[in-house]
């Protein structure tokens, strides 16, 4: 476990805080990472403090500019979206696959001249494949971590089949939020598991880390009632680095979907913003907590709640998050097992900690033959 070289795809807020905590983590050494536009590979390890000087404030998020933006990486023919039931934006359309960051100029993208994103490091080389890129090197990779944007719900699952169908034998491991993806996922599992891909789906904070946690609380139930999410995480600093998951989760709000956040403006996000205040507060989201809790036998789907407060004004948590479990003993009683995260803890730190230990999970695994789709609550004690 002290050789895992591993592969980020997608830079953005999540992905170079994933670079940044492998520096802290025993045997992890990152050896490629691509965002839209460019890729860098090195397979004795990426100078990932240049990296990330190079891309600091600057982290492509959106589609403008660089050769990615007729990428023959983006989701193609994928069909009518679920959430809407309309047809998704053609691949020319970048933001098909992370929102609309495209719609109005210069929104989403920041860069420094005309280097947007990776290319403007000088391990970076412009390409307008960065997926096919990265997939030619993945011999020598044994773990990937999609970092990309899910607002193309199958965008992820179709990656992972790009891996299956050239054979890369190793980890993959995604950080999606969405109930729906699990099952796509799952529909693809006889071509991971022909390939040798051990795939950890769900595996960022919530779902991931809380899904880990509540699977954990309920081993003192033989009868698990409810599960109840309720994340906090305040944003002021990172707000620049973390628009792609702030426009994901305000399809999550009242009158919103998929759809309508995709094609929303900078502007738009702006105005709703001001609307309140700064702080979005949600309830009854769609996190695959609850398919991944139920895969694993642990509750219903229908059991489990996600909710939370999302404040882009301030670096305090606005609530403190926490995972309630409510369950039957053997023994006739009733009780709550509650877990609970320090408000010092920022989501990057709960989303980047335990991704890397999940991919270290899913490393372990799959050096021991175990391959096919994995959820976190399935790398815990069993139900
Ligand atoms: N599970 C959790 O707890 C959790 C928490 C936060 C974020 N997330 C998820 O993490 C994901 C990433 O969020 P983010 O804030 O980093 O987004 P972001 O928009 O900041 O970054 C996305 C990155 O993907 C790259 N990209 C986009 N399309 C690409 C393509 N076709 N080929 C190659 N690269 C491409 C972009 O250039 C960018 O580097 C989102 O799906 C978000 O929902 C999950």
């Amino acid at each position: 476990m002290d050789d895992i070289r591993f592969a980020v795809l997608g830079t953005g807020g999540i992905g170079r805080r994933t670079l940044e905590v492998s520096q802290h983590k025993d045997g992890l050494t990152a050896v490629a990472a691509c965002d839209r536009n460019g890729v860098a590979v090195d397979h004795d390890g990426l100078d990932v403090d240049e990296l990330l000087d190079a891309t600091e404030g600057n982290i492509a998020s959106g589609p403008q500019g660089g050769p990615g933006q007729s990428s023959g990486d983006e989701p193609r023919d994928s069909g009518p979206d679920e959430a809407s039931g309309s047809t998704p934006a053609t691949p020319t359309d970048d933001y098909a696959s992370d929102g609309g960051a495209a719609a109005v100029e210069g929104g989403g993208v920041k860069q420094h001249g005309d280097q947007s994103g990776i290319v403007a490091s000088e391990q970076g080389e412009p390409t307008e494949t960065p997926i096919d890129d990265i997939i030619a090197e993945s011999d020598a990779v044994d773990a990937v971590l999609l970092a990309l944007p899910n607002l193309e719900h199958d965008f992820i699952p179709r990656v992972a089949e790009r891996f299956a169908e050239a054979d890369y034998e190793g980890v993959m491991i995604d950080v999606l939020k969405r109930s729906r993806v699990i099952g796509m996922l799952d529909d693809r599992e006889g071509l991971l598991r022909e390939s040798g891909i051990t795939f950890v789906c769900g595996a960022g904070a919530t779902p991931g880390f809380l899904t880990g946690a509540a699977a954990l609380a309920a081993q003192s139930f033989v009868e698990v009632e409810a599960v109840e999410i309720w994340w906090g995480v305040g944003l002021k600093s990172g707000y620049e680095d973390n628009r792609g998951t702030v426009r994901e989760d305000i399809a999550h709000l009242d009158g919103y979907d998929i759809e309508t956040a995709r094609e929303m403006s900078e502007d738009e996000i702006e105005a709703l913003i001001d609307e309140h205040d700064g702080v979005l507060e949600f309830h009854d989201m769609e996190h695959a907590d609850d398919v991944l809790l139920e895969r694993a036998g642990i509750c219903d789907a229908e059991d489990v709640h996600v909710g939370g407060v999302l404040d882009v004004r301030s670096d305090e948590k606005p609530t403190t998050t926490t995972v309630s479990v409510t369950g039957t003993t053997f023994d006739g009683e009733t009780g709550t097992n509650t877990f609970e995260l320090d408000d010092a803890t920022s989501m990057e730190a709960n989303v980047n900690g335990p991704a890397l230990g999940y991919l270290k999970a899913g490393v372990r695994n799959n050096r021991a033959g175990h391959y096919g789709v994995f959820g976190p609550a399935d790398l815990m004690p069993g139900f």
